[in-house]
Parts: structure tokens; C-alpha cells; sequence
């Protein structure tokens, strides 16, 4: 999968929902963590998109505990469909987590870096350091924060551009319902993921877009 123009990501636990996703996305979120048997799932997966494997750790907002963790995510690379796989930029930055970076490129496989903070939005300079060093780690740096106020938001948009700007692929957004349209229009900036699920019942973060509406946002804002 390339990341040189903005990827629209289905979340969900379930490949099944493939079919429904196709019209609007361009590639599928598994949220293995989320998921019954996912690599049954991946292993019998015949849909169109691509997949983007996450097997998210508790300690950051997922629902996969340790053991096993991150061997799914290196079988979950061997699998065709998986065309990008994210891990949290603390995990890369400790042995386990440079050894699955190293299984995964072995597969030509993109790495997506990631950090949440669901409960705030650091500091301008902090956040322009997290988004430096997730996309040093990985292939794509990406940071999903909590905008509090709508400066929270210009701040993240601030330091998308900023990292962009020199050239470095990132995916931002801000969580919650302040932050909410910045994932309209994070990618004005240089974002280059956004994630919504196809039922906004089955949501994997705060204030997400149904998929049709965040395809309609985005779409008509990179026409305008
Ligand atoms: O990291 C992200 C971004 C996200 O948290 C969001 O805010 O849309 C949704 C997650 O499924 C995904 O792994």
C-alpha cells in the first residue's frame, strides 16, 4: 500500500464487512485486537481492499493483552491482503518491538508508527516530537490525541504540516467530539490515514465520522 496520497481506512473487527466498505474506503482497518479468531479471519479473507493489521495493546487504548500479541501481528504480515501494519511507537522502540519491525520490512510490508493520548493534546513542541520520532520509527508516523479546546486542534494541525513539511509521511488526528473535524481536514495538511468505521455503532475511537460522511468531507474539501 502507498501512502503518497491520503488512504481512507474502514475500522472494524470483522472482515466480513468488507463488501459494505468498498464503496468509500480504500483500504480496511482489522482491528485484530477486536476481533474473534482474527487470523482465521485474515487467513480466509477473499475481499478487494487492502488491510492495514492492528493488534492494539491495552496500555494504549486496544484490547490486546500481552502474550502472543505481537507474534499474531507477525503472522498477521505474512498474510497477502496485509499491506501496512501498525504498532505503537513504544513497542518499536523496545527490543520485541524492533524485531517484529525487522519481520515485518522483511515482507516489504509498511510500518505505521503510532501514539494515542486519550485524554489530551500535548504541547505544540511535544507534538511535533512525537510525530518526529513515530516517523523515524515507522514508515508513516501517526498521533490521535484528545483536543480539548480548538487550539488543541491548530496545534496538531500546526505540527502535521510542520512534519510534512520536511518531507516525513504522517497520519494525524484529534479524538473526541472538539477535535472532531480535524479528521475532515487533517489531510489538507498532510495527513495521510483517516479511519471511520462503516456502522458508527461499531466506532474504535471518539468522535469518528461514519465512513460515506468522512469520504463525502474529505473529498469535496481536496476539490474545492
Ligand atoms: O490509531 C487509530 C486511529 C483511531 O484511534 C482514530 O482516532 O480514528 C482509530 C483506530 O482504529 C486506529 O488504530
Amino acid at each position: 500500500m502507498n501512502f503518497d496520497t491520503f488512504v481512507l481506512a474502514a475500522a472494524t473487527a470483522t472482515l466480513d464487512d468488507e463488501p459494505a466498505a468498498r464503496e468509500h474506503a480504500d483500504a480496511i482497518e482489522f482491528r485484530m485486537d477486536l476481533a474473534e479468531d482474527p487470523l482465521s479471519q485474515l487467513r480466509t479473507y477473499d475481499g478487494e481492499l487492502p488491510i492495514i493489521a492492528t493488534n492494539r495493546a491495552e496500555w494504549e487504548g486496544g484490547e490486546a493483552s500481552r502474550p502472543g500479541r505481537l507474534d499474531a501481528l507477525a503472522e498477521a504480515a505474512q498474510v497477502s491482503a496485509v499491506e501496512a501494519i501498525d504498532v505503537e511507537l513504544h513497542t518499536l522502540e523496545t527490543p520485541e518491538g524492533v524485531a517484529i519491525a525487522e519481520n515485518v520490512r522483511a515482507a516489504e510490508i509498511p510500518i505505521i508508527a503510532s501514539v494515542h493520548d486519550f485524554e489530551r493534546t500535548p504541547s505544540s513542541a511535544d507534538l511535533r516530537k512525537l510525530l518526529r520520532r513515530a516517523s523515524k520509527h515507522g514508515d508513516i508516523g501517526k498521533l490521535a490525541v484528545t483536543a480539548q479546546t480548538s487550539r488543541d486542534v491548530l496545534d496538531l494541525l500546526g505540527a502535521t504540516q510542520a512534519i510534512s513539511a520536511t518531507g516525513r509521511t504522517v497520519a494525524t488526528m484529534a479524538m473526541g467530539e472538539v477535535g472532531r473535524h480535524s479528521r475532515a481536514v487533517a489531510p489538507l495538511y498532510g495527513s495521510r490515514i483517516g479511519y471511520a468505521p462503516v456502522d458508527p455503532a461499531d466506532a474504535t475511537a471518539p468522535g469518528q465520522y461514519d465512513l460515506a460522511t468522512l469520504r463525502t468531507l474529505v473529498d469535496q474539501l481536496r476539490s474545492e
